[in-house]
């Protein structure tokens, strides 16, 4: 955590919360009192204008220190402020995970729905968080017994129930908040000059719009929070391991540090680690990620624990199906899961800041500037036709409300409504009206290629094998050894009897003869004829790294099998035949998935073991080519925004030649442009066309460029 000192105060910077700065504050009682008079002298004018500006309600407060302070005014990085109140409460400090008698007075205050309270070993705010013991054996041990109910209330105290509750704000305080808007009230005001004036019909119009416009946001927005709860908010039927042994209970009372049995095809009310069994969870919810992902039980081992997504289960995310008994630990609750991460950001999102809101700003002023020289030009005939005071300030008041029109957001409302009945008949729904103005500003649009541009499945087209140097389309003719490699080499598990999970690998595994069992010694057991294999460990895939690794054991005999992207297998691989590269090269070019096959023997293997540390010297076994056709609405969708001028990109983890290859042929990249291939060796740039020659970058010519991440990131840093 960064901890920068200024006005008595600091920033909190972690993952498990926005980055926040604090400013302590303490109530001060005279200058609380001077501010009631002054709201009352004002008729409580200036009380309004205190919670629209935050410097005004900040006159009751002097600035303190941490231990001194009563409230903080926390700001955002996007500079919106906030005053918060500091609450106390007394507590065990085994709430901490420290394993104490003792109580302590714990301070905290409430921020966005996360809670913050003083870290007693550092001495500052911090969000509350589960401490997990240092080791995987630790982690196991520490909670095996259950917790107890002393515990247990002191944790439901400092956690807070296992809830994503989000208040829904009444019909009466959101007709406050909204009238009690500056530009309501400046809205209402001259419709008060308007019916001195006896503008009676304007000004009734603009009354009926205004407040059809102030009702209309009222119900949007509280329909808006209803959905927003109701999605938020899950509770289920869970059993737990208390001290007392295996209860069923409501979700709700369920807090850090307890086990859990994974409830199947039920959404998870917490964040949790697997401790006990597998399970195939459905992420989509949440992460959009179409595939079931595998999670796999924490390993027992004395090693220091490492924060790993394949033991992590995410709060609102579905065990499609269990294998064994599947137990947790859970680690967070509520706000702070990453559901309510992403709940959070949909209450309190990032404001956009577009330049138009600035120079609309900029031309309002200048209006007024106009306007204020105009009423000075007229002034003197103002006097000379004896207009009084009165008349005066009428005059001046009717000016302003020409250089700010308080039917402006009126007009604007109604231009989104219309623009929202239009995108209706073409099938597009909007929820949220400024999202059309943001829309239609977007100039660049980037698309993920697998599954967006392209179908989720794969079809096998060939396996090149190494050994006999040929193309194999019957798989079952392979060598032995690369048929053991395909077969073994996945992370697929069965759902309903059914071989689920990475498309690519489902189409591999078709074309085999090999048999799937589901195995409780180990992942999995493959079996052809008299042939058994176990997969007793699994390195999963991952797209930073690209590959992913198996441990088998054949009879005795212990080896590892890869499989991943060519430019990264290859290199690892102490056989690999020169024609491969030309073969690459042209599967490429025809937008073809390629993925490279490698094996070694182990003499001794420890699930400890970090694949790095065992997968070079690897012995090339083959390549595989998969087609994934284009989906059938992408060139007619692309179409439609090259001619609207918006610029589209293809951000992939696929090779070069692949992205290339596919652009091309949804249209992204014309067939007639000049293509330049950008990559990296170290520090060196290397620009390439599309025939593997080393060129020279020009900019004069118009170029298509298809560049790595790595490539991007070396620019950035030079830039
Ligand atoms: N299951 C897998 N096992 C081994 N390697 C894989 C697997 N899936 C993908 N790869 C390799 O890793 C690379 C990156 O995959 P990743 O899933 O990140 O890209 P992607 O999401 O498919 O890309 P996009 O969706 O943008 O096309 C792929 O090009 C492929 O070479």
């Amino acid at each position: 955590m960064s901890r920068v000192f200024k006005y008595q105060g600091y920033q909190i910077d972690k993952d498990s919360c926005d980055k926040i700065t604090l400013i302590f504050l303490r109530k001060d009682k005279i200058r609380q009192l001077v501010q009631v008079i002054f709201y009352l002298l004002s008729l409580g004018i200036l009380y309004e204008i205190a919670r629209w500006v935050i410097w005004l309600e900040l006159q009751q407060y002097s600035k303190t220190s941490q231990e001194n302070a009563t409230h903080i005014l926390v700001t955002t990085q996007t500079n919106a402020t906030q005053i918060v109140k500091i609450k106390a409460i007394r507590l065990f400090i085994s709430v901490l995970g420290i394993s104490s008698q003792n109580t302590a007075e714990f301070k905290y205050f409430i921020f966005r729905h996360l809670k913050y309270y003083i870290e007693p070993a550092q001495g500052v705010f911090t969000p509350v968080e589960f401490q997990l013991p240092q080791t995987y054996d630790e982690i196991h041990n520490s909670f095996e017994n259950g917790i107890n109910e002393v515990d247990l209330q002191a944790r439901l105290k400092f956690f807070g129930q296992c809830l994503i509750d989000v208040p829904v704000p009444s019909i009466a305080l959101l007709l406050t908040k909204e009238a009690s808007h500056p530009f309501f009230v400046f809205q209402v005001l001259s419709i008060i000059l308007w019916i001195v004036e006896q503008y009676y019909y304007y000004a009734i119009t603009i009354f009926v719009l205004a407040l059809g416009s102030l009702l209309s946001t009222v119900i949007e927005v509280r329909k808006n929070m209803k959905d927003i709860r109701r999605m938020a908010l899950h509770e289920c039927e869970i059993e737990v391991k208390r001290s007392s042994g295996w209860q069923k209970m409501r979700s709700r009372y369920i807090v850090p540090g307890d086990i859990i049995k994974i409830p199947e095809k039920t959404q998870l009310p917490c964040d949790a680690i697997l401790l006990k069994g597998s399970c195939l969870m459905d992420e989509g919810m949440l992460t959009g990620e179409s595939q079931p992902i595998l999670k796999e039980n924490l390993p027992k081992h004395s090693g220091p624990y490492v924060d790993d997504k394949k033991y992590m289960l995410i709060s609102g995310t579905k065990a499609l199906t269990c294998r064994g008994d599947c137990l947790a630990l859970v680690v967070s609750t509520g706000f702070h899961t990453k559901k309510g991460e992403l709940v959070r950001a949909i209450l309190f999102p990032k404001p956009n800041r577009f330049k138009f809101y600035s120079d609309s700003i900029k031309f309002i002023g200048f209006l007024t500037l106009v306007v204020l020289l105009g009423f000075l030009i007229s002034l003197r005939s103002l006097i000379h036709q004896q207009v009084g005071n009165l008349g005066l300030f009428f005059c001046s008041d009717d000016l302003i409300t020409i250089a700010v029109p308080p039917a402006l957001p009126l007009a604007m409302s109604a231009g989104t409504a219309f623009a929202i009945s239009r995108l209706k008949n073409k099938g597009i729904s909007c929820i949220s009206p400024p999202a059309v103005n943001s829309s239609g500003r977007v100039s660049i649009i980037c698309f993920d290629k697998t599954g967006t541009l392209t179908e989720d499945s794969m079809k096998l087209k060939d396996v090149w094998d190494s050994n006999t140097l040929t193309f194999q389309e019957n798989l079952n003719s392979c060598s032995e050894t690369l048929q053991e490699s395909l077969a073994t080499c996945q992370s697929l598990v069965k759902l309903n009897n059914i071989l689920t999970g990475d498309p690519q690998e489902v189409a591999i595994f078709e074309h085999l003869d090999w048999e799937f069992i589901e195995s409780d010694d180990c992942r999995c057991k493959l079996i052809k004829e008299s042939t058994e294999i176990k997969v007793v460990h699994m390195y999963q895939f991952s797209s930073s790294t690209k590959r992913m690794g198996i441990i088998s054991l054949k009879l005795d005999q212990l080896s590892l099998h890869m499989k991943g992207a060519p430019e990264v297998i290859l290199p690892l691989c102490i056989n690999v035949p020169s024609s491969v590269y030309a073969n690459l090269l042209s599967f490429s070019q025809t937008g073809n998935r390629v993925l490279a096959c490698a094996y070694k023997s182990l003499n001794s293997f420890h699930p400890s073991t970090q694949l790095e540390d065992i997968e070079k010297g690897l012995i090339f076994l083959g390549l595989i080519l998969l087609h994934n056709p284009l989906k059938a609405e992408t060139t007619d969708t692309l179409s439609i925004l090259l001619d609207a001028d918006i610029h589209c990109v293809i951000s992939t983890g696929d090779a070069l030649l692949t992205a290339l290859a596919v652009g091309k042929s949804c249209g992204i990249i014309d067939s007639g442009e000049e293509i330049i291939l950008g990559s990296n060796n170290e520090d060196e740039i290397i620009w390439e066309n599309d025939q593997g020659l080393k060129i020279n970058l020009s900019i004069n010519k118009p170029q298509g460029i298809v560049a790595t991440g790595n490539l991007l990131e070396i620019i950035k840093k030079t830039k």
